[in-house]
């Protein structure tokens, strides 16, 4: 179990995390997320004893990082996998590890078959691609067979069959009652991925619940309505609230009133309704929808409709 506490860092004039508290407990995989700066990194970096607090505490089962016996069998980490560049094989990189930490070479050669580096293993670590590198920092981070694992964008730089194989991994890992705690910009994999997330914006917490609960709080619920009287309807229902969209002649999408409501209000005016489809809100909306007002770094192109001027317009 992880345990922050009023978690703080600043930077000179920044507050790069200010105050957390949050708790990531075992058995499940809880996915942290955030727009760019907001604050993970640091967040990881502090668990790991690589960042002092500038105040507050974060603990990994009950202790500090730093004041573990053997901490790397306690937490695995994948922090910065551009990090390990070294003339080293990866072998050689793991045994080494390995050796300062009184793991057995055995462990070295079961880490590098279950992160399918066997092929690789006797290669030069600085020749290594990115999947190949988040690969090796992914089987350094399982060499302590730690209780606690954290990974900073695990799947970035990954080919599908390794997105997957990290996804299987860390769901594997969580069953077997471990602390999984793994941040990600792909939202897709996230939501196949995680159990529980926990969303930072501008070093704030802005959401801390299960995935399916910040889905369904957070992203609009919307109803798939087909009718033969849509302009009808759409009058009926509008109000505060409630919002409808046309998509195609007879079909609008209705948001702010739930499947039931809009069904009362079609039959009590004997409008004749022919589809009511629940929707479900993806994790990249509901995403959206919480750091919307937390984004640091904004895009200024939104849509494709969006041209900037000629060059020498204004
Ligand atoms: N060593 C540092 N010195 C000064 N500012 C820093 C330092 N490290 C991080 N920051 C600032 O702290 C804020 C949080 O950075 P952090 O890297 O933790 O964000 P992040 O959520 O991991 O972002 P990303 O998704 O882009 O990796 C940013 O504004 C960043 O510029």
């Amino acid at each position: 179990m992880i345990e922050a506490k009023g978690l703080t860092k600043v930077y000179g004039e920044k507050t790069a995390v200010g105050g957390v508290s949050f708790t990531v407990q075992a058995g499940r995989v809880t996915g942290f997320l955030g727009p760019n700066g907001a604050g993970k990194s640091t967040t990881m970096r502090m668990i790991m004893g690589l960042d002092a607090p500038s105040s507050g505490s974060v603990t990994v089962n009950g202790e500090p990082f730093a004041q573990h016996k053997a901490p790397l069998r306690e937490i695995g980490a994948l922090l910065d996998a551009k990090a390990v560049h070294t003339s080293r094989t990866a072998y050689n990189h793991l045994l080494a590890m390995a050796a300062t930490h009184s793991i057995p070479k055995s462990r070295v050669r079961e880490v590098i078959e279950m992160t399918g580096l066997g092929d690789v293993a006797k290669k030069k670590v600085k020749g290594f691609s990115l999947g190949m590198g988040q690969r090796l920092g992914i089987a350094a981070a399982l060499l302590g067979d730690p209780q606690t694992i954290i990974l900073d964008e695990p799947v970035n730089g990954l080919d599908p069959e390794g997105v997957v194989w990290v996804r299987n991994l860390v769901k594997y890992l969580a069953s077997e009652g471990r602390t999984v705690f793994l941040s990600s910009h792909l939202m897709s994999e996230m939501a196949l991925t995680a159990d529980h997330l926990i969303v930072i914006g501008r070093g704030k917490i802005i959401a801390d619940a299960p995935i399916a609960e910040i889905i369904t709080g957070k992203g609009h619920a919307r109803t798939r309505v087909r009718t033969d009287q849509p302009e009808r309807l759409m009058q009926l229902l509008a109000g505060t609230g409630v919002s409808v969209e046309v998509h195609e002649r007879e079909l609008l999408e209705v948001s702010g009133l739930d499947p039931r409501g809009i069904a009362r209000t079609a039959l009590e005016n004997q409008v004749m309704v022919y589809e009511l489809t629940p929707l479900q809100a993806s994790l990249e909306e509901a995403y959206m929808e919480l750091t919307k007002d937390e984004v640091e770094y904004h895009s200024h192109i939104t849509t494709g409709a969006s041209v900037p001027a000629q060059a020498g317009g204004k």
